[in-house]
């Protein structure tokens, strides 16, 4: 494959078996230099076996990869210099302190000491990891954790970042933290691919994609997606929300319909034009005991999709008709 020098990822038709589990099927990734790209997905669709395939560490059944111009895995070596990569697990030394997991890592790259000091206090200051300098790094607050991993797969100053549910032991505020520095590095040119299950991360990102079993469902920007979504979202007000919530479960054209306190979030097709009248006219075969009230316009309100309107549409929870895959670059 022709390495192309604005991407700092590019995968094509890449596959990984695992006996008769296609645990990545056909994938085609391609990720610019400088972006941060958004890796969703249900558990077990073959996040970590993507990433893992891009950084070398497993070989891909068939497929071409590309990986800031080397080809992977044969030039694996050669790019863990210049990658950093945070896994889902704290992988560092619980009983070595903020400081000494640093010189560790430090000391496999082989910096010298003192551009190992140089760069471990600016890490420190960086991620604010001061006051815990001396602290082992097993008894750390999960924010911290997170930090020091962050710290850690960034002593090499790399130019590509893969994390990996980076996020996933932390509360609202260290997640906020956390994606400003994402955006501090990716500002100074770092590249970075991260996994989420949250839909607050997955809209930050410059691009996305989903995946589902193995296979990429919906890839681009996240406005343009949501542009694209072939379903109407409809909330509806009111009382009796999980007898209407079965009722409307019956209809082939609501692929799902979710209750979020006083409301229930309903996906129509948008084959059905005008959704409004539609669902008051299905309203009105409700059954049940006492017999339900049919639903009036006043209830009914046209909303925005978000991000997890357009996960559960493309990944298939709740989706009665098949869907076929979005590819929208934006
Ligand atoms: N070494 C392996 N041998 C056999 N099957 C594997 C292996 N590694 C992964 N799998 C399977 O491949 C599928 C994809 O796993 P993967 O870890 O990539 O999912 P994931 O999207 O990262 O999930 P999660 O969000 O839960 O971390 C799963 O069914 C998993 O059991």
């Amino acid at each position: 494959m022709q390495p192309n020098a604005d991407l700092a990822i590019d995968a094509r038709g890449v596959d990984k078996q695992f006996g008769d589990l296609f645990a990545v099927a056909e994938l085609d990734l391609q990720v610019q230099k400088g972006h941060i790209y958004g890796f969703l997905g249900p558990n077990g669709c073959g996040k970590s076996t993507t990433i893992r395939m891009l950084t070398g560490l497993l070989t891909p059944t068939r497929g071409e990869i590309s990986v800031l111009g080397m080809a992977i895995p044969q030039q694996a070596e050669a790019l863990r210099r210049r990658i950093g990569y945070m896994t889902q697990k704290f992988s560092l030394y619980e009983d070595l302190s903020v400081r000494e997991n640093l010189q560790f890592i430090a000391d496999i790259y082989g910096l010298g000491a003192r551009e190992s000091k140089r760069k471990i206090d600016e890490l420190i200051d960086t991620y604010h990891l001061d006051a815990q300098r001396q602290q082992l790094a097993g008894t750390l607050s999960g924010g911290q954790k997170q930090r020091l991993g962050l710290a850690c797969a960034c002593i090499n100053e790399p130019e590509l970042l893969f994390l990996d549910e980076p996020t996933s032991a932390v509360d609202p505020q260290n997640r906020r933290d956390f994606w400003e520095q994402l955006f501090d590095l990716s500002e100074r040119g770092t590249s970075i691919l991260v996994t989420t299950h949250y839909m607050d991360e997955a809209q930050r990102c410059h691009q996305l994609a989903i995946m589902e079993s193995g296979h990429i469902r919906a890839k681009g920007n996240p406005q343009a997606l949501l542009e694209a979504m072939p379903l109407h979202v409809i909330e509806i007000a009111g009382h009796r929300l999980r007898q209407l919530k079965s009722h409307l479960s019956q209809f082939g054209e609501i692929p799902s319909t979710a209750q979020l306190g006083d409301r229930l979030r309903v996906l129509v097709d948008k084959q059905i034009a005008d959704p409004i009248p539609w669902l008051l006219e299905k309203s009105r075969t409700m059954t049940g005991q006492p017999t339900p009230e049919p639903l009036s316009a006043n209830q009914l309100s046209l909303v925005s999709p978000n991000l997890e309107d357009l996960f559960v549409s493309v990944t298939g929870k709740g989706l009665k008709t098949s869907r076929e895959a979005e590819d929208v670059t934006g």
